[in-house]
Parts: C-alpha cells; sequence; structure tokens
C-alpha cells in the first residue's frame, strides 16, 4: 500500500533531526495559528497563493528563498563545526553517513532553492515593469512554475524527517548514484526535487523569454532595453538551452534506477562518462545562470549612484551574449582528471580562459562608470565595490583551474570550494542582496534601512574572507573536498579559522533579518511616495511603490536608454494622463497552478516511495487539471476607466500631500 515507506524511515534515533524537526513543527503550528487568529486565510489565499500578479510571485519566490537559505546555511555551520573537532582522536558529532547528506543538501539548497530563486524572483518582480509592461506574457504559466518550484522545495525539506538525502555530493555522478550503490530514497529525493524545480524554471525561462522580445514599451528596441532586463533575456536563453538537458539526464537516471536500464553503468555497453558530460552540459551554464542577473544588478546600481549613463552599454550587452554563448563550450573543465586526452582537455582548457575577456571587460565598464562619478556610498554601492575586488579573486583562481595541468593538482581538493564559494558569494550572493534592497521599495513602498544592510554586508564580506581565504591554502596542503575526519595536525589551525568566517557570515543573515523588521517597524519614517526613492533611471522607477495591479495606468514610452531620466531632466511627463483611461486588459487569478502541482508532488512523492497507486493518481491528476484548465474561457477581464482613474488620482494626490510636507 505505502510502497517502501513505513514508520522506520523516521529518523528517531538521531537526535539534532529531531529537534530540528519538533523547531520546525512548532513555527509550522505557530504560523498555522497566527494565520487562523488573524482570519488571513482568505487574504493568503485570494492575494497570494491563487495570484498570478509578477509582482506578489516574486516576492513569494524571495521569500521562500531566504527560509532555503536559513537551512542551507545550518548544513554549513555543521559541517564547519564538526570538522573543527573531528581531526585526530576527535570524532566530532556528525556520523560519516549523515555529514554526506548535508553537504549533498548544502550544494542543492544553495543552487537550486536559494540562488535560483534568488534569480526567478527579482526577474519576476523587475522584468515586466522595467519593460513597461502589465505581466508577464503567460501568468499563469508563471504561477504554475512558482507552485512547481515550492514542489521540490517540499520534497527536500521533507527527506529530512522522513528517509534520508543523497550522499553522493551535488553533482551524483553514477555508478555512486545509481541503484547498486545508493539503493535508498536519498537519491530519488535528489531525483525528484530537481526534476519539479527544474521544470518550473524552464517554463520561467520561455515564459521570460516571450515576454521581454514581445512585450516591450513602444520604442524599446532591444539595444535600449534596461541592462538588467538584458541579463535576464540571456539567463533565459541559458536555461532553455540547459535545463533540458538536466532533465533528460535525470530521467536517465532514474531509468537506470527503477527499470534496470544502463545509460550510466559499464555493463551492456552503458558510460558513466556520458553521465558527467550531460550533467556539465546543464551544470556550467547554471553557474551563469547564477551570476549573469547579479551582473545586471550592479550595472544598474553603479549607473543610478554614480548618477551617469553605464559606461559602454553596447560593450555591456555584448560581454553578456559573448559569455552566454561561452558558457556552453566550455563544461569539460569539470572533469579534466577523467581523461579525455590531452587535445580536448586543452581545446576545454582555453575556451574557459576565453570567458575572462568579456568578464574582464564588464569589470573595467564598471569601473569606468564610477570614475569621474559622484559615487553615493550605501549598502548597494559598498556590496558592488566588494564584488568588484572579491569576484576578481574568484575569477583569477577560476583561471588558474581552467589550465588542465594546474586542474590535476587542484582537482577535488578544497581550492576549489575557495574557488566557487569566491566567486557565488561575492558575485552571486552580493549581487542578488543589493538587487533585494534596490527594488524593496518598489515591491513594497518603503525603503530597508541603509545602516543594517552595510552591516550584514561587512560580515558577510569579512566573513567570506576568513571561511574560505584557509580553504585556498588547505587545497595547496593536499586537503581534499567532503572529508568528515582528517589526521594532519597541520590543517587544524586553518579549518579552525574556517568556522569563524562562517560564524560571521551567520551574523551577516541575522543582519538582513534584523534589516527587514526594524525597516517594517520604522517604515512610515521611510515611505517612497514618488515611486523613484533613488532617483533611477529605468522604466519601473515610473510608476507608484508598490505599484498598481496593472503596472502602468498608460503605457509609456522609452526611445532612449534610460529614458525615464531623460524625461526627468528634460522636465518632460513620460505617461500623461489622458483625459480618459482605456480598459486595461488583465488576467484573473487561479488556483489551477497549485492544484497541478499539488498532483506533480505527489506523483514525485509516490515515486521516490514506490507507491505506484499514488504516482498513477498524481500524474492523471496532473494533466486532467491542466486540460480542464486549457478549457476554461474565465481566465481574463478588463479593469474600467472609472477604476483605474480613482487609484491613479489617489496616487497623485499623496505625492502632491507629500510634496507640501516637504
Ligand atoms: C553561507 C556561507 C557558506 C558556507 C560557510 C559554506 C560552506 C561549505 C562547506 C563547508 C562545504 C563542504 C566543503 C567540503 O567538500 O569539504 C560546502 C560545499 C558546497 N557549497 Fe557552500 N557554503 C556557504 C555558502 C554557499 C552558497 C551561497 C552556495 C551556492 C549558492 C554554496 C554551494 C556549495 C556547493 C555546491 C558545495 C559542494 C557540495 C558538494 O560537495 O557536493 N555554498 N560549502
Ligand atoms: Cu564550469
Amino acid at each position: 500500500m505505502f510502497g517502501k515507506l513505513t514508520l522506520d524511515a523516521i529518523p528517531y534515533h538521531e537526535p539534532i533531526i529531531m529537534i530540528t524537526l519538533a523547531i520546525v513543527a512548532l513555527g509550522g503550528l505557530g504560523l498555522f495559528a497566527a494565520v487562523t487568529y488573524f482570519k488571513k486565510w482568505g487574504y493568503l489565499w485570494s492575494e497570494w497563493l491563487t495570484s498570478v500578479d509578477h509582482k506578489k510571485i516574486g516576492v513569494m519566490y524571495i521569500l521562500v528563498a531566504l527560509v532555503m537559505l536559513v537551512r542551507g546555511f545550518a548544513d554549513a555551520i555543521m559541517m564547519r563545526t564538526h570538522l573543527a573537532m573531528a581531526h585526530g582522536d576527535g570524532q566530532g558529532y556528525l556520523p560519516p553517513e549523515h555529514y554526506d547528506q548535508i553537504f549533498t543538501a548544502h550544494g542543492i539548497i544553495m543552487l537550486i532553492f536559494v540562488a535560483m530563486p534568488l534569480v526567478t524572483g527579482l526577474m519576476n518582480i523587475v522584468v515586466p515593469l522595467q519593460i513597461g509592461a502589465r505581466d508577464v506574457a503567460f501568468p499563469y504559466l508563471n504561477s504554475l512554475s512558482f507552485w512547481l518550484f515550492v514542489g521540490g522545495a517540499l520534497l527536500i525539506n521533507l527527506s529530512l524527517g522522513l528517509g534520508e538525502f543523497a550522499k553522493t555530493g551535488w553533482v551524483a555522478y553514477p555508478p555512486l548514484s545509481g541503484i547498486k550503490f545508493s539503493p535508498g530514497v536519498g537519491m530519488d529525493y535528489y531525483i525528484w526535487s530537481m526534476q519539479l524545480s527544474g521544470l518550473g524554471t524552464t517554463l520561467t525561462g520561455v515564459n521570460f523569454i516571450a515576454t521581454i522580445l514581445k512585450m516591450r514599451a513602444p520604442g524599446m528596441s532591444l539595444m535600449k532595453m534596461p541592462i538588467f532586463t538584458w541579463t535576464i533575456l540571456v539567463t533565459c536563453v541559458l536555461i532553455c538551452g540547459a535545463f533540458p538537458p538536466l532533465t533528460a539526464t535525470l530521467a536517465m537516471l532514474s531509468l537506470d534506477r527503477y527499470l534496470d536500464f544502463h545509460f550510466f553503468t559499464n555493463e551492456l555497453g552503458g558510460n558513466p562518462m556520458m553521465y558527467a558530460n550531460l550533467f556539465w552540459i546543464w551544470g556550467h551554464p547554471e553557474v551563469y545562470i547564477l551570476i549573469l542577473p547579479a551582473f545586471g544588478v550592479f550595472s544598474e546600481v553603479v549607473a543610478t549612484f554614480s548618477r551617469k549613463t553605464l559606461f559602454g552599454y553596447a560593450s555591456m550587452v555584448w560581454a553578456t551574449a559573448a559569455i552566454g554563448v561561452l558558457s556552453f563550450v566550455v563544461w569539460l573543465h569539470h572533469f579534466f582528471t577523467m581523461g579525455s586526452g590531452a587535445s580536448v582537455n586543452a581545446f576545454f582548457g582555453i575556451m574557459t580562459s576565453i570567458i575572462a575577456i568579456p568578464t574582464g571587460v564588464k569589470i573595467f565598464t564598471w569601473l569606468f562608470t564610477i570614475f569621474r562619478g559622484r559615487l553615493q556610498l550605501n549598502a548597494m554601492t559598498w556590496m558592488t565595490l566588494g564584488f568588484l575586488v572579491t569576484f576578481s579573486i574568484g575569477g583569477m583562481t577560476g583561471v588558474l583551474m581552467a589550465v588542465p595541468a594546474a586542474d590535476f593538482v587542484l582537482h577535488n581538493s578544497l581550492f576549489l570550494i575557495a574557488h566557487f564559494h569566491n566567486v557565488i558569494i561575492g558575485g552571486a550572493v552580493f549581487g542578488y542582496l543589493a538587487g533585494i534592497i534596490y527594488w524593496f521599495p518598489k515591491a513594497f513602498g518603503f525603503k530597508l534601512l541603509d545602516r543594517f544592510g552595510r552591516y550584514s554586508f561587512w560580515c558577510w564580506l569579512i566573513g567570506f574572507y576568513f571561511a574560505f581565504m584557509p580553504l585556498y591554502v588547505l587545497g595547496f596542503m593536499g586537503m581534499t573536498r567532503r572529508l568528515n575526519h582528517f589526521d594532519n595536525p597541520a590543517w587544524v589551525p586553518w579549518v579552525q579559522v574556517a568556522v569563524v568566517g562562517a560564524v560571521l557570515i551567520g551574523i551577516g543573515i541575522v543582519f538582513t533579518v534584523v534589516q527587514f523588521v526594524t525597516s517594517y517597524i520604522k517604515r512610515k519614517e521611510n515611505l517612497d511616495v514618488s515611486g523613484d526613492p533613488w532617483d533611477g533611471r529605468t522604466l519601473e522607477w515610473a510608476t507608484s511603490s508598490p505599484p498598481p495591479f496593472y503596472n502602468f495606468a498608460v503605457i509609456p514610452t522609452a526611445d532612449k536608454i534610460d529614458a525615464f531620466y531623460e524625461a526627468k531632466k528634460n522636465g518632460v511627463e513620460l505617461m500623461p494622463a489622458p483625459e480618459h483611461y482605456e480598459p486595461i486588459h488583465m488576467p484573473k487569478n487561479t488556483g489551477n497552478g497549485l492544484v497541478v502541482s499539488a498532483f506533480v508532488i505527489a506523483f514525485g512523492f509516490a515515486m521516490i516511495w514506490h507507491i505506484w497507486w499514488l504516482a498513477i493518481v498524481g500524474l492523471v491528476g496532473a494533466v486532467v487539471s491542466f486540460i480542464v484548465r486549457s478549457y476554461d474561457e474565465d481566465i481574463d477581464y478588463y479593469v474600467q476607466p472609472e477604476e483605474i482613474a480613482r487609484i491613479e488620482q489617489a496616487h497623485h494626490q499623496t505625492k502632491a500631500n507629500a510634496v507640501v510636507q516637504a
């Protein structure tokens, strides 16, 4: 009846997990009680859970990402503290089979359930506003993408209290990830949580390509698009190129595991090398999917706070596109040591090094924008400066490992771990944090307190150097990755310093939470009534904060780069209020995406535990509800001119009042 699922699947004997579960259960119960007490279920359902509004979907993505960041960080601090004790006679506190699950979960959670939703969250909030559109091209699909992503997150969290997670590392190479060496459900949790969220991501990619290509404001040709939108366009092209291979690879791995196929095992002509190739055909573009949007954020922040048009707009666009193309021809640098031969290694080593050129173009573009500008220092620009220095170091250690001969020494050592945290924290994470602070007033109508943002930045920055510079040293000293115990006393001090760094980063995360809470409490002092708190340059600042659900009462024209800024400077009204507003065509909210996803989650869960009847119910349910939706004619409506006039009138009134008070 329940397949492999029995009560033994709950890890009673693991005190750490049971305490965590108790805390999560209490927290969940408290939340449930609070929503019920304040009678907010109806509001939550109709305004958020069933919303197809890109701004709300974006906010929900970021909320889930921040919760998962706490989980991913908890895993990291456990690994760091355990290893600081587990040397020589010390055994630490994590048994090996648990430690292996932790580094795998940490990797997947940070990449797929923290960094990815921060990217999709930011693009959801910003892109339609930045191109002067009223929503994305396919709002229902957008809601479905979000709920599929939530499904993946749900499954990976479930693995904590029900069964186990994969012990293979985040790359899950066969034959280790095959049924012979990973017979438990951990690997199946890995597969299905990745499949669900990956499907959501692919749909998001399609959605945003269509949105950006088809829904731009009049006058906004491709070469007049804001840079953030450009980076998202290239990111989405990478998503559409990279995620289908991941889906296919995991499907093949599933066939190997469930039906005894041999794609990736040597028997019957299979080949594990094929997995490595396919995995990294997704995996390398994936790291650019994470970093390009952060580059986009820095470009907006630098231009806005230097009060200048971005230096070399066209070269920034071409550099972004070049990085996008190159990201598909370097995948083999992840397995130089697997024996592809000298000439193949040489090709991929050279291609990898070439990426440094467009990236260098970008670095200089930002520097020249700051040069002779009047850079205003705040949390966002500090993050940009921290990024410029830190990311450059990380980029250089990457080029170092792109030399195959050097990689033979450094491969799978802590040097590699230091390198990718160097670019991911000093690049992607700083970018997301800056982006959240930058667009927060647009989403919520009040600014975040800058002070706590700066505190958080300094903790992340200094914490990063303490946590990961020792890992470069340890890598040179020969310490390999994924060790849960070691005997070399010379490594001990460096491992201990790394704990200090991790704690500092933890304090940085606490400051972000403090920043949200205190800014909310003091929101009356930081209201953004103008809709344009930073003297912005692009269209998202032309509407009110938070924007009305239809974004723009009148579609703006944008026939220049920084059209909004130019209009302000020349005293031109970008969106003059007409005598009569036209009715606005909007999509209706729907719970269908959530329902489809609920069936898909049931399907994934059933596949993990071999509950075949439930798998059939889940699959049929998902397909049927999707078809039902496609026959639904009642999916849109028109906002009437009187309502638009009322909303716009109220906005102009608050704006005018604010001017009078000032
Ligand atoms: C918040 C601070 C962070 C700390 C202290 C931290 C620490 C660690 C540690 C100790 C490991 C295991 C190293 C080993 O193999 O011995 C690790 C692995 C890893 N981390 Fe982090 N990390 C942090 C943030 C991140 C972020 C933000 C990402 C990505 C967005 C990330 C992605 C990964 C990945 C992919 C692995 C490899 C997992 C594997 O070996 O399969 N980490 N991290
Ligand atoms: Cu790569």
